[in-house]
């Protein structure tokens, strides 16, 4: 298992922490930055984990912002995307359960380091049920 972490200047320390917490699970990181608190650009970071993910660099993505919000619309730009923006533990299972999102998105700003981890598990440790498959049909209907 890979996966791609990205951010921006406000979830560069939550993305730094999560670096450490899934390589202490011996889960492989793909780190695409950025890679300091000096002000950037959430499009630039969400677009390329979701770039990662569908080019199948890495198997799922964790992108983080200051709220989530603006690094999960990027994310979700790009054509094969299902970015979740998660909060606490049953948002992270069900984005996994019901959406098979396959990036989730966190706020550096309004989740904490602990939250993060119990939500990371609960998407990671979720399987998607496949009764949910007509309806991530017709999203991607709509990209085609
Ligand atoms: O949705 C957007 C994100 O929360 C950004 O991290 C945030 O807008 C960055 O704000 P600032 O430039 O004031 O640090």
């Amino acid at each position: 298992m890979k996966i791609a972490l990205g951010s921006d200047h406000a979830g560069f320390k939550l993305k730094e922490e999560l670096k450490t917490y899934l390589s202490s699970k011996k889960i492989e990181v793909l780190d695409l930055g950025t890679n300091s608190e000096d002000s950037v650009d959430y499009p630039d970071y969400g677009k390329k984990v979701g770039h990662a993910v569908v080019e199948k660099s890495a198997d799922l993505g964790i992108v983080v912002c200051g709220t989530g919000i603006g690094i999960s619309i990027a994310a979700n730009k790009v054509k094969g995307v299902r970015a979740a923006l998660v909060y606490d533990e049953l948002t992270g299972k069900l984005a996994k359960e019901h959406n098979n999102a396959n990036v989730i998105a966190l706020g550096g700003r309004t989740t904490s380091t602990k939250d993060a981890y119990k939500i990371v598990d609960a998407f990671l440790n979720a399987t998607f049920e496949q009764r949910h498959q007509k309806r991530l049909d017709k999203l991607e209907e709509e990209e085609n």
